[in-house]
């Protein structure tokens, strides 16, 4: 409750760019108040008896004269929507007004009605300008020519590509990592071969060994260009990939890119904003916009590709280092040469949709998008289309760019729905065949209505007459117009599992399932919070709750709980982990915590429980619900500040609204209106099973686009702000430690006693003062070489007694004192009151001297 108040106290004081949904959601509210407040149009027989009543009265044909073109406007639109009417504004209708008007009245109405008909057009000219001016992080050019290009997995296909062609394009040098060194030896002598390129550097090691990846980072030199290309990809269902094969893709995609960037940021860094733009450019795939049937995990990591990206921008906008993300579609490598071997037939035909490309082709966009600083970078045009419609919130650099993206967004959605409806289709037909296969090899005994998908449909009979049993085939029904079809996820009686049960959002989950009778289990680790979890459960339900206790990391013991918990009909993955730091004072235990809970302990759950879920056998439709988050993390200082472009909010919401979306079969489940505008903008090609909602996305995506695009360009204007004051503050430090050594602090020391005289001294502000006004203790102790701490003590105990100054600072005192006379070093500073001396000896010796 704390941390609500403490949130809506930051967000009243948040700055404007933070808190514009509220002000859009105002300048909405004033727009539709204001249209309906409108008055209607009078009815035409009203205004024909008006007219005529005032015609007949004298002085009325000046009134029309003068009001007619006042009123103008109305009688225009009136006479523009109603051609019938046999009321004529005034000006136009009566002859001895048109008499009356010179040429150039007529001249003027001519444009005013013109200048009428092009007032829709007015806001229309301004959406460019609006757009140019929301546009953030601002446009940046990034040199290849000259500069030093780091390609990882450079050996083969597109990362090869990319390293001839910057080699190309001048690049000073060129380095290339990969595993195999035969493979790296060869790809050099192509790159000199082909380009003439002298400075080309090989690096062999395994992008998932930190430390090898750093070592190849140091070696290399300071880089410019870091290209983060190395992956792997092998299709297959999630049920048969075994575990080692999605923790293999997740390390080399996810967290390989991680050492990478983690090694090769402090020397970025250091050249500082002058040292000219820098660029990492990571490449992700045409399935880290859209999840791909059998890409379960690599489209798992492509989508952790675009977290890391769209945070890592905003963490090193400020040192002049510009992220892209480059989306290439199927692509002609000797890696796809592999993966189409073991490819599941359906993936095949999902990823056809996209044209295949060359890695020449890739790498020229790739490059192209580099050195334009674009962030996300398409390859070909079924990529610009996936990019309008997955904009969502992600930065854009150019105003044109941007413009496409507001005003294709609703087509593009269109087209999103579309093509998931043919996939849809594609999966739905492939099931069949399947089934039809099965059917063909292992006919069933008796009964003939086997569910065809895991939906229980009528089954027409086999036709009667065949020399082999034909499949069931489902009656003819209205073509549905979206796919997947609407769905009723029932929880009364049904087992519902749910992980991270103990504490927080599962908690309440967990609570609220088990009031509507749902048979609850529940996962943690923390033994005792599962016991509390399931007392305080069976205190306000009555219900009795299953507990688990297990690691979502320990495979073994996923499966032993799933095991032992039955059948699952709902999974709520509700465990997760979320440390916020800079990447850069991230430790590598802390991100691979975050990868291992959040994402692979995801993936064993879900491994282990869907050949439960699978073989219900039932037909009743089951669900996997997985706790996402609306956040991308940036640095803590400003982390709370970006966090107030969303609201926080009460669990007990969450909780409930996510069981109601799971059981009417959401994909998207968002929280208030900003995840509700977040869901909208950043459906992409996320399935729809709602008309109502598809037909608002498609509606609303553009201006949803134009939400997005305002939002990014609130966090960037935060982001720069943040940086000019930490800029401004520690200038100013800097200045005034300057100045302060300057003035020497004898002089000073004689100043300031001159100013107080006689008066009480503060000896903690007495000592910093004089010694050096700098209270950072390396200072002290470089300078006067005294320990701290003993001077520190001692201040503290002489201001306790304020001890009033009767002396100023008197160097002779040295002499004349003959303890500080066998003081070993020469006396630098000597401070005295009535009653003590001390004296600070070049020796790094205190002396105190009471008298
Ligand atoms: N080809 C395609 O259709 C598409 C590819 N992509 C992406 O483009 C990128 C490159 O793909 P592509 O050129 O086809 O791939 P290739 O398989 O042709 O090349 C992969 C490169 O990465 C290196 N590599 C692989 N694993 C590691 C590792 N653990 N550590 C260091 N280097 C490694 C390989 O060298 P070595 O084996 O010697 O280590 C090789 O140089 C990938 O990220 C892929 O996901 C995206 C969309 C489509
Ligand atoms: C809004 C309308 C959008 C229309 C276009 C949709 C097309 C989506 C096709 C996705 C193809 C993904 C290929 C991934 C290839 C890949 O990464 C692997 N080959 C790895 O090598």
């Amino acid at each position: 409750m704390e941390v609500l108040e403490k949130k809506r106290k930051s967000q009243r004081s948040g700055d404007c760019w933070t808190r514009w949904p509220t002000l859009f959601r105002i300048y909405l509210a004033a727009f539709v108040v204001q249209r309906w407040s409108k008055p209607a149009p009078f009815p035409t027989s009203f205004l024909n008896s008006v007219a005529g009543r005032h015609r007949d009265q004298p002085g009325a044909q000046e009134a029309f004269h003068l009001g007619g073109r006042v009123s103008f406007p109305a009688a225009a639109l009136s006479s523009i929507t109603n051609t019938s009417s046999s009321f004529r504004p005034p000006s136009l209708s009566l002859p001895s007004l048109s008499l009356s008007l010179s040429p150039y009245c007529c001249l003027f109405c001519a444009m005013e009605k013109a200048l009428l008909l092009l007032a829709p057009l007015v806001p229309l000219a301004l959406v460019p300008a609006a757009i140019a001016f929301l546009v953030r992080p601002r446009p940046a050019r990034v040199p290849v020519k000259g500069r030093h290009v780091f390609v990882t997995g450079g050996s083969s296909g597109i990362g090869l590509a990319i390293a001839k062609r910057a080699a190309a394009e001048g690049a000073a040098k060129v380095s290339i990592l990969a595993r195999s060194l035969r493979k790296l030896e060869e790809a050099r002598e192509e790159i000199i071969r082909e380009t003439g390129c002298a400075d080309v550097a090989v690096y062999s090691a395994d992008v998932r060994d930190e430390e090898a990846v750093r070592r190849a980072v140091e070696a290399a030199g300071p880089i410019d260009v870091l290209v983060c290309n190395q992956g792997v990809f092998l299709p297959r269902e999630l049920d048969e990939q075994d575990t080692e094969e999605i923790k293999f893709t997740l390390d080399v995609n996810v967290l390989g890119n991680f050492h990478l960037i983690k090694a090769a940021l402090p020397g970025m860094k250091s050249g500082g904003p002058g040292a000219g733009p820098r660029s990492i450019a990571i490449i992700s795939s045409q399935a880290g916009q859209v999840g791909i049937y059998g890409y379960t995990a690599y489209s798992a990591s492509k989508f952790a590709l675009r977290g890391l990206a769209e945070a890592l921008q905003q963490e090193v906008i400020s040192h002049n280092i510009h992220v892209s993300l480059v989306f290439p579609p199927d692509t002609e490598t000797p890696g796809l040469e592999q993966e189409i071997q073991r490819r599941p037939e359906v993936t095949g035909i999902i990823t056809s949709s996209s044209g295949g490309m060359k890695a020449d082709e890739v790498a020229k966009k790739t490059l192209d998008g580099i050195k334009s600083a674009a962030f996300m970078v398409a390859c070909n045009l079924e990529g610009v289309l996936l990019g309008i419609t997955t904009a969502g919130v992600s930065p854009q650099r150019s105003w044109l760019r941007a413009l496409v993206e507001v005003f294709g967004a609703g087509f593009a959605r269109f087209l999103a729905i579309c093509f998931q409806y043919s996939w849809y289709r594609a999966i739905s037909e492939h099931h069949a065949k399947q089934k039809s296969l099965q059917w063909r090899l292992r006919p069933p005994q008796g009964t003939a209505d086997t569910p065809p998908l895991n939906k229980p449909s009528p089954v027409a009979p086999p036709p009667c007459f065949s020399l082999l049993p034909l499949p069931p085939r489902r009656q003819p029904t209205m073509a549905p117009l979206l796919l997947p079809r609407p769905v009723k996820i029932p929880i009364r009686g049904r087992h519902v599992f749910i992980t991270g049960g103990s504490s927080g959002i599962g908690l309440v989950m967990a609570r609220l399932a088990a009031a509507e009778g749902a048979r609850v289990s529940i996962l943690a680790r923390n033994a005792r919070n599962l016991e509390a979890a399931r007392d305080d459960i069976g205190r306000a339900t009555g219900a009795e709750v299953a507990t688990y206790s297990a690691d979502v990391r320990d495979e073994e013991a996923v499966r032993r709980a799933v095991g032992a918990a039955g059948p699952v009909d709902v999974l709520v993955c509700c465990h997760g982990v979320f440390p916020c730091r800079e990447l850069e004072e991230q430790s590598m235990e802390e991100v691979k915590g975050v990868i291992d809970i959040n994402l692979t302990g995801t993936f064993q759950l879900i491994k282990a429980a869907l050949p439960g879920m699978k073989g219900g056998g039932d037909g009743r439709p089951r669900s996997i619900a997985l706790v996402s988050s609306m956040a991308g993390q940036t640095r803590p200082e400003l982390s709370a500040i970006l966090a107030r472009s969303s609201g926080y909010m009460d669990v007990n919401y969450i909780a409930r609204k996510s069981i109601d979306g799971i059981k009417s079969g959401n994909f998207f489940i968002s929280f208030g209106h900003q995840g509700a505008m977040l869901s909208l903008a950043t459906a992409g090609l996320a399935p729809q099973r709602s008309l109502v909602m598809a037909f608002l996305e498609v509606l609303l995506s553009g201006l949803l686009r134009i939400v997005g695009l305002f939002t990014v360009r609130g966090w960037y204007h935060t982001i720069e702000e943040w940086h000019a004051k930490q800029k401004r503050g520690s200038e100013q430090s800097r200045k005034r430690q300057a100045e302060e050594e300057d003035a020497g602090s004898r002089g000073r020391w004689q100043r300031w006693c001159q100013q107080r005289g006689e008066a009480t001294v503060d000896w903690p502000t007495l000592l910093w003062d004089w010694i050096g006004a700098d209270p950072r203790p390396t200072w002290l102790i470089q300078q006067c070489g005294i320990k701290l701490q003993s001077v520190w003590l001692f201040a503290v105990h002489l201001k306790r007694y304020k001890y009033p100054l009767v002396d100023t600072l008197n160097p002779s005192l040295s002499a004349t004192l003959p303890h500080f006379c066998s003081l070993p070093g020469k006396v630098t500073h000597v401070l005295t009151t009535s009653d003590i001396v001390i004296a600070f000896s070049s020796d790094g010796v205190v002396v105190m001297e009471a008298f």
